[in-house]
Order: C-alpha cells, then structure tokens, then sequence
C-alpha cells in the first residue's frame, strides 16, 4: 500500500513509483494526479524541487495505452539538458507499464533520432526547435497525441518559442488534446497562452508564502565588480559545498570563470550554449558524478535540472530578470533537502536585487565579505572533520611505523600540525583577470520581465551583454573536496 494508491492508477505505473523510492504525493501531486489523469486541462504552478514532473508525468503515463504503437503524448521543454532529464523521468514511471519514450533535441544527430522516431514511441519528449525540424522532415507525426505538456511553461515564452509552440499544437488534434502547462513561475502573460490553447484549464497553484523555497537560505554579498572573484573563492573555501553550481551573465563569463577557478585549483567546468552537445553531455555527467564539483553555467542550467548533492547556488552575476533568480537558487534545496544560494551583487545593482526580493516575495541576507581567514578557516575545519572521521572508523594501519618514526623525532603536536597544514587547502591566491560585467540596472517594471540588457521578450539563451573590457588582477590554492552527507528524504515541509 502507497499513497500513490488513492488515485486509482494501473497498479503498474503505482509499481514504478515505488521503485523510484516515492511513498507518498507531494503536495502538486496531490492536486493534479486525478485532474490529470481524468483529461482536464491544467496549469500547474508549486516551488522549484517539488515535484511537477510526477504530477504531468505519472497520470500521462497513466493514461497511456501501452497496448497501441502509437506516439500519445508530447512534453516541450526549454532545454536540451531538461528535455533528458524529463524523458528519463517520464519512462522510469512507464518502465512496469512498458510506455515506450524517446528524447529529440537539436545538436545531435537526425539519424539516431528518426531510428527512435520510427520505433514507435508512446511519448516523446523536445525541444521545440528540434520537434519541429522532424516535423518538416515528415519524421513525426503529432495527429495521434492525446496530451501535450509545457513544461517551464513561460520560460519557452521568453526564448521566443511561442511561434514554434504554436505550430507544434497546430498539428496535433484541436478537438480532443488535453494541454497541461507547468512551472514554479506564471507571470501574468501566460494567461494568452492558456486561453488560446486551452480549454477550461484548471488553475492549481501551491500556495505557499515565498515563491522560492522556505528551506534554501538566501544571502547576498555586496562586492566591487574587481574584487567579486577573490570574494566569490572565500565563499567557495569557507562555505565548502559538495555541488555547486555558479550562475554568470554570459557565455563568456562562464568560459572566464571556469577558467579562473581551474587555475586556482578548483574542479570547475563551464555549461553554455555554445559548446557542442557532446561537450554539453559530458560535463554534466561530470557534475553528477562529482568529478567536478562546480558548475558554471548560464541560465541554460536555470531551469528544471535537478541533481542531487548539490548543497549551493551562486549567483555570480544577477540573472536579468527576477524569475530567473527563482528557478537558478531552486537548483538547490530539493526534494525536501536544505540548500544555500548566495548572490553577490555591486552598489548599482541595489535596485535590482530589490525587484528580486518583490518578485520572489523573500527578503536575501546581507552577509559580510568573508575575510582570508575566515575562508582558511573553512578548509581547515573540512581537513578537520575528515581525520576525525578517520580517526574513529579508518583503518591506518599502513601509516602506523611512519607515525611513531616522527614522534621520535618531534612532538605530538607539532606532527600533527605539520601534516594539517599539508592538508588543508590555503585560499590560492593566484592572479587572474575577468572581464568586467558592466552592472545590472533595473528599469521598473510590472510584467515580470527583466530590466536592462534582455531582449524583451524574445531573449534567446546566452545573449551576450555589451561588456566592456577592463581586466583586472589579484592574488590568490586548493582543490579536491570530498563529498559531504546529504539527507535523501521527502520532508514535509508547512507551506
Ligand atoms: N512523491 C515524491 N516523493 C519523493 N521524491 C519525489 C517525489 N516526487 C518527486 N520527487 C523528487 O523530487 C525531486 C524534484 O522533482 P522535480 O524535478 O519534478 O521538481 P520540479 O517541481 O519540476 O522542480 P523545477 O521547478 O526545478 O523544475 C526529484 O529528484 C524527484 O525525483
Ligand atoms: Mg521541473
């Protein structure tokens, strides 16, 4: 018996859940499993890390009959990186029922692709620009989808997807599809969307206080623009995270500050949308595997990702517009964990981060600049945990001879200081040069679009900002950082 019983699902898709480890609903799950599964339309909106994926993705599912090759259902997502994850997703809660899925995004080859395409899946899961290429190619026909979901909903809006979305729903059945739209954001604009393609949606918003989640810590740190990467690496050494992942502005940026924390000694590597999807792939398996432990991406990593262990965000730079701001931090804290975001911001910027707080309803904490000793501090204290650890449950057997050789030569102390400070990581003080950010202004605004330097509505991913060239240099080494424990739980949370 699971609470996933209630709902009166085939017992083989209650089955899946269960594999995956869920035992009970969250609550969007709660509210929109039966919707869903009795046809109606819907819009979905509850925090980042919460589940939404279940609550389109299972009743889909449910609904599937497995028994027909027939493609039936259709989710559109933003990225190609979320695209994965969701049909992932989508086919672990068809596995027992045997739904069959596929994934298409562009960057990768056609061939594999139409291969999947003719297999005859139930679900496919796209990208919109991809989707519609097979469309004109003939490789895929939408006339038997039953349901099609949005997923990040008004994110696809705000890269200019609305055009393609409308030709993709064009193509499938006008009369009988069932649209679902989801997103922890729903500004305002969404609703055109909603009464042009959907009928008598139901509207299901978790109500919560805050827009981001109660359980991410939010700060922020007031920097110079030439002192934010000595700043940003304090942070990285005191705060000591297990994953993290750094927002910048641009593509650029990005490059720039992988590079930089590389040459200091951190495992970082950079995700935008100008590598090549194989390099695109790759990294993120890195980041999830923890071979990196940093990722520095753009807003291409903003929205839907979820990876476990990751215990902070930083916003680098501010993101352009403050739903961003929500679906960046909401990389972290999921699934009922806690989670830290930290956003540095520069003296100009005082307004925007104002608008952020008004949108995501939540004020952020200023917390001071930490000092070198402060983040010394935090490499010592994680050398400190580690041998204490070790100490109580690791076997040392093969440094015992070498430990009493240097007792005799020295005393307790003094060794074991010595071999500390040859642990513990000091904050590298290795110059490197950024370019700068010129700073991110806020023009006032009432529509949930962002300030200066966005494209209005039309921004497609990674715009570059007009930046203007001003290389600075600074001091400033660690590395390696083991992984940290992290509760893997549905916690309840008041909301
Ligand atoms: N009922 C459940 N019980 C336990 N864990 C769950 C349950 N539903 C979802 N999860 C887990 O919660 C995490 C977040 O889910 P998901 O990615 O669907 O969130 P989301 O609401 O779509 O977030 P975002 O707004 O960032 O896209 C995932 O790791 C998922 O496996
Ligand atoms: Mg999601």
């Amino acid at each position: 018996m699971t609470q996933f019983d209630q709902f009166g699902l085939d017992t083989r898709v209650v089955q899946a859940i269960t594999n995956m480890g869920f035992t009970e609903p969250t609550p969007i799950q709660q509210q929109t499993i039966e919707l869903v599964k009795d046809g109606e339309d819907v819009i979905g909106q509850a925090q980042t890390g919460t589940g939404k994926t279940g609550a389109f993705g299972i009743p889909m599912v449910d609904r599937i009959d497995a028994s027909q090759p027939v493609l039936q259902g259709l989710v559109l997502a933003p990225t190609r990186e979320l695209a994965n994850q969701v049909e992932q997703s989508i086919r672990q809660f068809g596995r027992e029922k045997g739904v069959r899925t596929v994934v298409v995004y562009g960057g990768e080859d056609f061939g594999k692709q139409i291969r999947a395409l003719k297999a005859k899946p139930h679900v496919i899961v796209a990208t919109p620009g991809r989707l519609m290429d097979h469309m004109r190619r003939g490789t895929v026909r939408l006339q038997t989808i039953e349901t099609v979901v949005l997923d990040e909903a008004d994110e696809m809006l705000n890269m200019g997807f609305i055009e393609d979305i409308e030709t993709i729903l064009a193509e499938t059945p006008q009369d009988t599809r069932q649209t679902l739209l989801f997103s922890a954001t729903m500004p305002r604009r969404m609703e055109s969307l909603a009464s042009k393609f959907m009928k008598n949606p139901k509207r299901i918003a978790v109500k919560a206080k805050e827009v981001t989640m109660e359980n991410i810590a939010q700060q922020y740190v007031e920097v110079h623009e030439r002192e934010k990467f000595d700043v940003f690496c304090r942070l990285l050494d005191l705060e000591t995270p297990e994953l993290s992942i750094v927002f910048g502005r641009t593509k650029r940026r990005v490059d720039e500050l992988s590079e930089a924390l590389i040459k200091r000694g951190y495992r970082a590597e950079g995700l935008h949308g100008d590598l090549n999807q194989a390099k695109r792939n790759s990294v993120l398996r890195k980041f999830k595997s923890g071979l990196i432990d940093i990722l520095v991406a753009t807003d291409v990593a903003a929205r839907g990702l979820d990876i476990s262990g990751v215990t902070h965000v930083f916003n680098f730079d501010l993101p352009q517009d403050p739903e961003s701001y929500v679906h960046r931090i909401g990389r972290t804290g999921r699934a009922g964990r806690s989670g830290i975001a930290i956003t540095l911001s520069t003296k100009p910027e005082r307004d925007h981060v104002k608008l952020i707080e008004k949108v995501s309803k939540k004020r952020m904490t200023a917390r001071p600049k930490p000092t070198y000793d402060e983040a010394l501090a935090g490499q010592k204290q994680l050398v400190l945990n580690q041998l204490r650890e070790l100490t109580t449950e690791g076997d040392q057997d093969h440094y015992r001879v070498e430990a009493k050789e240097i007792l005799q030569e020295t005393d307790a102390v003094t060794a074991l200081s010595a071999a500390l400070k040859l642990l513990t990581k000091e904050p590298n003080e290795t110059p490197v040069a950024l370019t700068s950010e010129a700073p991110l202004r806020s023009k006032k605004r009432h529509d949930g679009r962002g300030g200066n330097g966005g494209n209005g509505g039309n921004r497609r991913r990674d715009g570059r900002s007009k930046d203007r060239r001003n290389a600075f240099n600074q001091k400033r080494s660690r590395s390696d950082q083991p992984k940290g424990g992290q509760k893997r739980q549905w916690a309840k949370r008041s909301s």
